[in-house]
């Protein structure tokens, strides 16, 4: 699979050379990176680009016929000669903003196409990253680049292409029709005009770096205003809107700074670019009065020619402008680049071993992982086999390694040594796919989405049906509380199911896992967080999904502890301990100690909710019978 297909774009980046600097990437570079995308609408934009010159023609065209009217019109006061040239500037007029119409709707269309690949392409990406890079970026920063800092590179390599084709056009065209009509003041307005490059040169750096700060402080506002929006419950419980307040309005008052310099600059613009037209016009003008103390000029020529001259300056600043907008681009590519050049941790390459399912063996041998940047390893020469149907219950204090080890076998990290097997086949030989497709994970943090039960439950098979999604329900202990809700299985639940209870959500997780059906099933702490009694409600509803699949429950809580095949004990990311929950008990140990701190005469209440090592609370044994 090439690296376009799988999403993952190439690392290097030049970073830009003396005009791009610091504050951004370099205009070629972000061509470079960005136009195979611009590619399909080619023809769009070249149509685009021939009406710019259609409509910078009919311009100068209407120019020309101004001169004819000053020169047979008001020159010899013939109102006869009037007629036609009216008529051919009506004409010139007319095509002139069809032109332009169809010229900005084509852009906007190829500009809008654009934006929706690239945001497809850095969506794409995102996707492909493992956990580490999400829990290392701030997520509203994150959804900024994605939906703001793509609009800068369009700016560039769509609307700023046609605009400066748009522009160049008229550029040329103005200056022919300025050289037709006299050619030596022509050559005076030409002589100047690099004049608007040298300004606009000038602004380019300072635009870029205000635009880069603008860029940040936006993404900045989205990271901490998410955060709060997420956490709301606890920044009010403890009493810190105010200083969270604080937080968002020092990030505002940062993106604020960073508004002014920009408005800043851009008043200052306009004026300076006027200024320099003044001075542009007033050299023409110089030459010109020249020439009609000379005779060889008009006064209603030169002034024509004047009048020309706002026409022609402006596609000239415009132009000039171009450097402004590379560099304001630069710095949203530059941010946009950052996303894409993160490597995933894992390549998804082209299935190259034969895979036969064979019930779902899971098997870990000699497994070494650490986290990047770490310098101790989350797990050591770990070894295990769950053979199907079978379920292993991984345990051990917090930190110990547990959750690494669903992740390694979901692929969202690569071990640095030893190998993960799937029904005897390394999981690297496996497309993610097809790997993913085999296994069903339930994490602690029950995800859900904000849309309705049915939705909810169907995610695990987008095609099952009504009936299939009713007896997953059902089969979750899922279905009298559905029942009970307002619009029953159509009823919203809310971002993350925030309408339900924690054990609630955990059985629609469950009716979604069900509905999966993989051979082989992941629990990391289904029970952690749930109270006892929601707690003792979902084991049912565990013990019927796990049944006759391959299981790796992952949890501090030893509820299940007396279903399992096999129990390992994780310690410093060592496997320390393994055996059935009976020879385990029988022996002093590691895994005797968390027993007992959960289980062990010690008396319900408070004292049971002793922390096992850092992590999850422990909770009353729900091995004791329910209360009748
Ligand atoms: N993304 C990460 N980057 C760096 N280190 C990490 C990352 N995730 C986990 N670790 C470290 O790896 C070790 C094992 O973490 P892991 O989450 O597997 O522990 P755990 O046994 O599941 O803990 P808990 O029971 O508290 O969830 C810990 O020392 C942890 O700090």
């Amino acid at each position: 699979m090439s690296n376009e297909q799988s999403g993952v774009v190439e690392t290097r980046i030049e970073r830009s050379d003396a005009s791009g600097d610091e504050t951004g990437i370099d205009a070629r570079e972000v061509f470079r990176r960005f136009e195979s995308l611009a590619r399909k609408d080619r023809a769009l934009m070249v149509l685009a680009c021939v009406l710019a010159t259609v409509a910078a023609a009919a311009e100068a065209g209407v120019v020309l016929v101004f001169m004819v009217i000053t020169d047979d019109v008001l020159e010899t006061r013939n109102l006869h000669a009037f007629w036609h040239p009216a008529v051919m500037w009506i004409g010139a007029t007319l095509l002139g903003a069809a032109a332009m119409f169809g010229r900005d709707l084509l852009t906007s269309l190829a500009s809008e196409r654009f934006l929706l690949r690239l945001r497809d392409k850095v969506f794409r990406h995102v996707q492909s990253m493992s956990p580490t890079f999400f829990s290392s970026r701030d997520t509203g920063d994150l959804v900024a680049r994605i939906t703001g800092d793509i609009d800068a590179v369009e700016n560039l390599v769509i609307g700023g292409v046609v605009a400066l084709v748009s522009d160049a056009a008229g550029v040329l065209m103005f200056a022919g029709t300025a050289i037709y009509l006299r050619w030596d003041l022509a050559l005076v307005s030409f002589a100047v005009a690099p004049l608007f490059w040298l300004v606009t040169r000038g602004f380019a750096k300072p635009f870029a770096e205000a635009s880069r700060r603008e860029r940040a402080g936006n993404g900045a506002i989205a990271a901490v205003v998410e955060e709060n929006v997420q956490n709301m419950m606890l920044v009010q419980a403890y009493n810190r809107p105010s200083s969270e307040r604080d937080r968002v309005h020092a990030a505002g008052v940062e993106w604020l700074r960073a508004r002014m310099a920009e408005a800043r600059l851009a008043a200052l613009y306009g004026p300076v670019v006027l200024l320099t037209e003044t001075v542009c016009v007033l050299a023409v003008l110089g030459v010109g009065a020249w020439e009609l103390s000379e005779n060889r000029i008009g006064l209603s020529g030169l002034l024509a020619f004047a009048a020309f001259l706002g026409m022609l300056y402006p596609p000239i600043q415009s132009m000039s402008g171009f450097g402004v907008l590379k560099a304001t681009a630069g710095a949203g590519a530059q941010r946009l680049l950052d996303v894409l050049e993160e490597r995933p941790a894992v390549a998804d390459l082209a299935q190259t071993g034969m895979y036969q399912a064979r019930g779902g063996w899971v098997e870990f041998d000699s497994v070494t992982f650490r986290y990047p940047g770490q310098d101790r390893g989350a797990l050591r020469d770990v070894s295990l086999v769950a053979a199907p149907g079978r379920l292993v219950l991984v345990t051990g204090s917090s930190g110990a390694g547990k959750s690494t080890l669903t992740q390694l076998l979901l692929r969202f990290h690569d071990p640095e040594s030893g190998s993960i097997r799937l029904d005897g086949t390394d999981i690297r030989d496996l497309t993610l796919r097809r790997l993913r497709s085999n296994v069903t994970l339930m994490l602690q943090q029950t995800m859900l989405f904000d849309g309705t039960v049915r939705e909810n439950i169907a995610y695990g098979d987008p095609t099952a049906g009504d009936e299939r999604i009713e007896d997953a329900a059902r089969r979750a202990d899922a279905a009298d509380f559905i029942d009970a809700l307002p619009q029953g299985y159509d009823t919203i639940i809310g971002q993350g199911g925030s309408s339900l209870s924690g054990g609630q959500r955990q059985r629609l997780a469950i009716a979604r896992a069900l509905l999966r059906d993989t051979p082989v099933l992941v629990l990391d702490e289904p029970t952690t967080g749930l109270d006892a009694v929601a707690a003792r409600k979902v084991l049912d509803p565990l013990r019927r999904l796990m049944s006759g699949r391959t299981t790796i429950l992952i949890s501090h809580d030893l509820h299940l502890a007396h279903d399992a095949d096999e129990i390992l004990v994780v310690d410093a990311g060592r496997i320390v301990q393994r055996g059935r929950h009976d020879e385990l008990t029988a022996v002093r140990g590691k895994y005797a100690e968390l027993w007992e701190a959960q289980n062990g005469g010690v008396p319900e209440g408070p004292a049971q909710k002793a922390d096992t090592g850092g992590g999850a609370e422990a909770q009353p044994s729900l091995w004791r019978p329910a209360p009748a």
